[in-house]
């Protein structure tokens, strides 16, 4: 085999493949300029999730499908700055799960935005100081992110997009394990590792951060501490890794909203998803009053969940994500319905139900 010749043909399909890019990013900025001229949303996921559909359906291989995505998130996150430059804000500080999610979901050509906390994001995204806001909502182990259910009932966002994300927990501390005195992190993702942390740290003190990257900058200043975070979270804050994968359940993943002012368009095909949230009358049967309109017209219900309403004691939120978008006929007659029937309806966005 001749090394020089194979090089030289890779040298060559390189310079095909960026002329075409550019031809590509060149069109992108066209659509980009019809879409502002009109007011129009610059980022659709809605659009990315049928480029990367058909580019996973029509892929011969050897590339993966994660690789094919892999690289076309970065071309679509190069072609969107080109369009406009988005700002991003997320949960931070820098190397959060979050900042993670906010990267997979929008590529490394977007600025982001650390923020302090989950409403601190929504603020953000609210007052136009940001284009979208990325926040955790729900993880397999631990379940719901109350802040993020309580402000998208609050605010007037509107959920944009998901992205799901395997979270791999380290211990991340200056001491070994005998020296450890507490364990710091953000609420849910201590849960997440409960088990490990009864059974290695008995009687250790568990201390709630604002967040899993804030819990690493504190370890980092208190030897004595631990903190539960990412590698990533680990590398940058200098801390070294005492213990990795200390989740309790090794399928583990965070689901992450972006959340924007403008809905997104309809996908198709069952590929969307909707999020809204309602109250009930005190009555018997209401929650099935309530389903009924969804399960009369066959649509499938991937999550239901209820919270205090905060509005009066003992009345309740219940937040339910149905298969199908709000602008389909069949979903729209179905919300309409329920809206006859519950005393508070609130939608919350209709989406892409990818971000795998
Ligand atoms: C080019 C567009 O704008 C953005 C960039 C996309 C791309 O590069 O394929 C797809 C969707 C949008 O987020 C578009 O809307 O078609």
């Amino acid at each position: 085999m001749d090394l020089d010749a194979l090089r030289k043909e890779i040298d060559s399909i390189d310079q095909e493949l960026l002329e075409r890019l550019n031809k590509r990013v060149q069109l992108a900025q066209k659509v980009g300029h019809y879409k502002l001229e009109r007011g129009m949303e610059v980022y659709v996921p809605s659009r990315e999730e049928e480029v990367f559909g058909k580019l996973t359906a029509n892929n011969q291989g050897p590339l993966p499908a994660e690789a094919v995505r892999a690289i076309y998130r970065e071309i679509i996150s190069a072609a969107i700055s080109l369009e406009k430059p988005l700002k991003v804000a997320y949960l931070g500080p820098e190397a959060t799960y979050t900042h993670q999610a906010a990267l997979k979901n929008f590529g490394s050509s977007i600025p982001f935005t650390p923020m302090n906390s989950v409403p601190d994001v929504f603020t953000s995204v609210c007052r136009g100081d940001a284009d979208y806001g990325v926040v955790p909502v729900e993880n397999s182990t631990q379940g719901t992110v109350i802040s993020t259910l309580d402000m998208l009932v609050e605010s007037e966002l509107t959920i944009v997009a998901q992205i799901y994300l395997k979270i791999s927990h380290c211990l991340i501390s200056q001491s070994p394990l005998e020296k450890i005195k507490s364990v710091h992190s953000k609420d849910n993702a201590l849960g997440q590792c409960r088990q490990w942390l009864a059974r290695m740290l008995p009687g250790v003190e568990l201390v709630d951060s604002a967040s899993t990257a804030a819990s690493v900058e504190y370890a980092a200043k208190n030897p004595e501490a631990a903190a539960i975070a990412s590698r990533i979270a680990a590398e940058l804050y200098k801390v070294p890794i005492v213990e990795e994968n200390v989740m309790d359940k090794t399928d583990n993943v965070t689901r992450f909203l972006v959340i924007g002012r403008t809905p997104t368009p309809l996908l198709g095909e069952g590929r969307d998803k909707t999020s809204l949230a309602f109250s009930l009358h005190d009555e018997a049967g209401s929650l099935l009053k309530a389903l009924t309109p969804f399960s009369s017209r066959g649509i499938n219900l991937c999550k239901i969940e209820s919270r205090p309403s905060r509005r009066k004691a003992w009345d309740y939120y219940f937040y339910v994500d149905i298969i199908g978008h709000q602008d389909e006929p069949h979903v729209k007659e179905a919300l309409e319905e329920l809206e006859g029937i519950c005393p508070v309806l609130k939608l919350l966005g209709s989406y892409p139900n990818s971000g795998l």
